[in-house]
């Protein structure tokens, strides 16, 4: 059980029961500077939290309380594992006591708000606080993350396709053609939320693999947004498209991209190994390697293995991480790290679990 201490960070957590929630919960109760202080539940209200998680007996001693009971004010920082359009109404009010928001959804992920409103189906009612908040893509945005107040954590695949392609794009002068990169991206069933719906019952999601979201996904448009900055402006044309795989964690985003012919002599490896060489969290493979979910089955690590193929004019990028760790709650973590000056790794170290 995670002691309290004068320089431990008080932390809330709204949205207990889910599971990103349960998975902040688990990392949050092993971490060395956090003093889990209040978790929400509106529908689990009393109940202790490690009868709810049996995994979390002996470490989380709390009950779930309601968000108006639970205190939230008095916390340092709130994390919002909730769905989209609860962290934006309680912002305001959170910010007045100099509580800092993580938000897991994606209130606080486009700056576009005409596209927020379009996607998520509701206005964005606090505007100005979006305006001043910092997407919490860690490894690109390290320098606006350390005094923000409020982070929006990136949504699970657009984490894979963003630290994917940033290398690509990220120089002054395109590699790749830019108009048509393809991101072929799969899922765990867990990326669905913990909330009962058919289709993510066993004999629907089981012995079975489908895309979906073809028409349109709302990640398209976060990702988007992103890889426009990352590439200074430039327009990026992107074919999106997402598929439910059998398993329950786990993300694999295979990127396709044609190289241009004046950048086929790129050594691409040379080029992913140095642009992430001091990221903890991202591990470009030696070349010729092939990435499986399980390597970061519970971890925050996120594998990236670069391929040429065909005639060698195509670049293939394979990215694979936990959606529920670098896709989420360990994403949230890394973000509280770094917005409370402590090593980035802090509470992070854990290796991932095979088989
Ligand atoms: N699953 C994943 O891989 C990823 C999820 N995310 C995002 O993280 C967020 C949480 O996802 P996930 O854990 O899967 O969701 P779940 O559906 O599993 O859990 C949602 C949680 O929010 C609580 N909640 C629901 N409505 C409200 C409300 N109006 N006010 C307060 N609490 C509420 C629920 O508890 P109760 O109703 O009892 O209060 C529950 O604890 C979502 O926005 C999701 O899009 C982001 C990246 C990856
Ligand atoms: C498998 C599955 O259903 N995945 C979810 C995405 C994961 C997620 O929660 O993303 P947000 O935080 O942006 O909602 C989906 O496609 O809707």
């Amino acid at each position: 059980m995670a002691q309290s201490s004068a320089s431990q960070i008080k932390v809330g957590i709204v949205g207990g029961t889910g599971y990103t929630g349960v998975e902040l919960l688990r990392l949050l109760s092993q971490h060395p500077n956090a003093k889990l202080q209040a978790i929400t539940s509106r529908s689990e209200d009393g109940m202790p939290v490690a009868q709810m998680f049996p995994n979390l007996r002996g470490k989380v001693d709390l009950k779930f309380q309601t968000p108006e009971q639970a205190g939230l004010e008095s916390c340092d920082v709130v994390f919002f594992a909730t769905p989209h359009g609860v962290a934006m109404k309680q912002a305001q009010s959170l910010l007045d006591h100099n509580v800092r928001i993580i938000d897991l959804a994606a209130d606080f992920r486009l700056q576009d708000t005409a596209a927020f409103e379009k996607w998520y189906k509701m206005p964005h009612s606090c505007p100005d606080i979006l305006a001043e908040s910092v997407y919490g893509l860690v490894e690109l945005n390290r320098g606006r993350i350390a005094d923000a107040r409020v982070i929006g954590n990136p949504g699970c695949y657009p984490t894979t396709v963003l630290l994917g392609l940033a290398p690509l794009l990220e120089g002054g002068k395109p590699l790749v053609d830019e108009s048509r990169i393809i991101a072929d991206s799969k899922s765990g069933v867990s990326g669905a939320g913990r909330k009962a719906e058919v289709s993510t019952l066993f004999s629907e999601a089981g012995d079975n693999f489908k895309a979906y979201g073809v028409a349109g996904h709302r990640h398209h448009v976060e990702i988007s947004e992103q890889l426009q900055k990352l590439a200074s402006g430039r327009q990026v044309g992107l074919t999106f498209i997402p598929h439910l795989v059998p398993m329950i964690r786990g993300m694999f985003s295979t990127i396709y991209a044609s190289i241009l012919p004046e950048a086929l002599d790129t050594d691409f490896q040379a080029l992913f190994e140095k642009r992430y060489a001091n990221e903890t969290f991202v591990d470009v493979l030696p070349a010729g390697s092939q990435p499986e979910t399980r390597s970061v089955r519970g971890s925050n690590a996120l594998r990236i293995a670069v391929h040429r193929s065909g005639n060698g004019d195509q670049l293939v990028i394979l990215v694979v991480q936990d959606n529920l760790v670098k896709g989420a709650a360990g994403q949230a973590v890394q973000n509280m790290n770094l917005m409370f000056g402590l090593p980035e790794s802090a509470g992070l170290e854990h290796v991932a679990l095979l088989p």
